[in-house]
């Protein structure tokens, strides 16, 4: 099977409130993002960052121009379609968003019993290997206050990764971690999303983190300002 491209946006504008208090916040917004690709989007607060990254991932209606996503076309998407398309997304946020009355492999295993796909014995299966390949076999059994910040992000990889996603959206992933956890964070990401052939879009912030990319989207006012491939040398 091709591998089309799973981003595309043209012309993309988007605006919160109506009437008087209507504000455009993305202005003729036009990028892509290849199969395969770790693309990072950065750029001042309240650039837009955010509201486009929600765009891409189905959370809000596209309103103007094209956005095409995983080959779902979303301008006048519907809800069902809207939601087709969340459930092939990793999602992962800066607040790792665990239920903290559940076990790390029980906060994995959720995300596969919503899909309703597998059975409950793959369900447990898949979940300890995905907790195992973010390095946490031995912190299964743990609540969330248990595990340390970067350990809960962890599990907030594991959770985006267990359903097998077509493309994972990633938000300030790192900056409630120090700069150790940090950098394992994104790098343990980037490994994973290059042994699945995952592509990656990740608003980040973090300047300690920014190498990791291999291509930088750079937001301000709402616009694309820049957008640089970097060297690939790095792996
Ligand atoms: N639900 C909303 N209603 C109205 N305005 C909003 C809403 N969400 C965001 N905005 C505004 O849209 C603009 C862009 O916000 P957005 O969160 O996309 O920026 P950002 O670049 O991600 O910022 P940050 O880096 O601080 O997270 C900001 O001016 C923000 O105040």
């Amino acid at each position: 099977m091709s591998n089309p491209t799973p981003i595309v946006a043209n012309s993309l504008c988007f605006s919160f409130g109506n009437g008087e208090l209507q504000k455009q916040i993305l202005f003729d917004i036009c990028f892509s993002v290849e199969a395969g690709e770790i693309v990072f989007l950065t750029g001042p607060s309240g650039s837009g960052k955010t509201t486009l990254l929600t765009l891409i991932g189905g959370l809000r209606q596209v309103q103007e121009g094209e956005l095409t996503v995983l080959e779902h076309s979303l301008h006048q998407a519907t809800e069902s379609e809207l939601v087709s398309l969340r459930k092939q997304i990793g999602f992962i946020f800066q607040q790792h968003n665990l239920l903290p009355f559940l076990t790390a492999a029980q906060n994995v295993e959720l995300m596969l019993e919503m899909q309703g796909l597998v059975s409950s014995n793959e369900i447990v299966s898949r979940s300890a290997e995905a907790l195992a390949a973010v390095g946490l076999s031995d912190r299964m059994r743990h609540e969330p206050s248990g595990l340390s910040g970067g350990q809960r992000q962890r599990v907030a990889i594991a959770r985006a990764l267990v359903g097998n996603p077509s493309l994972i959206l990633a938000d300030e992933p790192t900056a409630a971690l120090d700069s150790k956890s940090g950098r394992s964070i994104v790098d343990l990401l980037k490994k994973l999303a290059r042994e699945r052939g995952v592509p990656i879009l990740m608003v980040t912030h973090d300047s300690r983190v920014l190498d990791i990319a291999e291509r930088i989207i750079e937001m301000e006012d709402g616009r694309i300002k820049d957008s640089s491939a970097l060297s690939k040398a790095s792996e």
